[in-house]
């Protein structure tokens, strides 16, 4: 793949820019500094942010759907917000997005219950310390257990709920600066797609909720597995039919069905 954009033309690769052009890029003109950025870098980065950033974003979509569709007045919210807010355009822009706060509020509510990275990455403590009258001895290996921060009562009120209207109220963010909220980490090694993974997963939403409705044709109960580490994904599947929205996107009312 490094090998066919090199090979590429400057005027192809600069039309479609993506992220390995950016890097070859770099790589070519970048004078500037005493670092220099081999195809051994570029090839890490790029594993990096595929072994980070894939599964992360699809469980978090994953999860936040199986949520929505399991409460239809949640799903009606959401709905209506990104089907009123682009007014009528096909395509959503980031402008948009900024504006639809009840889908940022489902998807924190989402991160907040199941962050698919639940005990962040390991620390190694630099110094020795004391908490909540436990020593920890430099050196130790430590574990942040991000899941059960974000469900501790202390901090949320009906812990256990998926309640996305509570961030609709409170400046509580997941930028790290909020110790009961943490689910892209903190400090310097903290999550490096913070920026960019909410707006992929908001447009993913907003791509499948704006032309769709989804009602589950039945009620049966849904198992959400929310062990150590398996509450990355869920283990039961819902089953639910997706129908056409309406006239104005699709242009007729017939319903499709799709089981899966
Ligand atoms: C909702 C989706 C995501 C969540 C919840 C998430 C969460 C996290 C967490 C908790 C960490 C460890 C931070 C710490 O221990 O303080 C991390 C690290 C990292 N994430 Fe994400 N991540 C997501 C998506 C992405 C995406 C889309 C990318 C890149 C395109 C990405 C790139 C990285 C990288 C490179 C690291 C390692 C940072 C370092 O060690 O310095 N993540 N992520």
């Amino acid at each position: 793949m490094i090998e066919e954009h090199i090979s590429s033309s400057e005027k192809e690769r600069s039309k479609g820019i993506s992220f390995l052009d950016v890097l070859l890029n770099i790589q070519e003109n970048d004078s500037s500094s005493d670092f220099h950025l081999t195809k051994e870098h570029i090839k890490a980065n790029l594993l990096i942010m595929i072994a980070t950033g894939t599964e992360t974003s699809f469980a978090v979509l994953d999860w936040t759907m199986a949520k929505i569709i399991r409460n239809p007045s949640q799903m009606r919210k959401t709905q209506a917000e990104i089907r009123e807010i682009p007014k009528g355009e096909a395509t959503v822009r980031e402008e948009h997005l900024s504006k639809m706060l009840y889908l940022k509020a489902v998807i924190k509510e989402s991160l907040r219950l199941n962050p698919p990275v639940p005990l962040l990455l390991p620390r190694e403590c630099i110094q020795d310390c004391q908490i909540n009258g436990y020593e920890i001895p430099k050196t130790t290996r430590v574990l942040i257990n991000a899941w059960a921060i974000g469900r501790d009562p202390e901090n949320w009120e009906s812990s256990e709920e998926f309640k996305p209207e509570r961030f609709m109220k409170c400046s509580i963010d997941d930028k790290g600066n909020h110790f009961e909220f943490i689910p892209f980490g903190s400090g310097r090694r903290m999550c490096a797609g913070m920026q960019f993974a909410p707006t992929s997963i908001e447009l993913t939403l907003w791509s499948s909720r704006h032309g769709l409705e989804s009602r589950r044709p039945f009620f049966f109960p849904c198992r959400f597995c929310a062990s150590q580490w398996g509450n990355r994904l869920r283990h039961v599947s819902i089953f639910f039919h997706a129908l056409k929205a309406d006239r104005t996107v699709y242009g007729d009312h017939h319903n499709l069905f799709l089981d899966g």
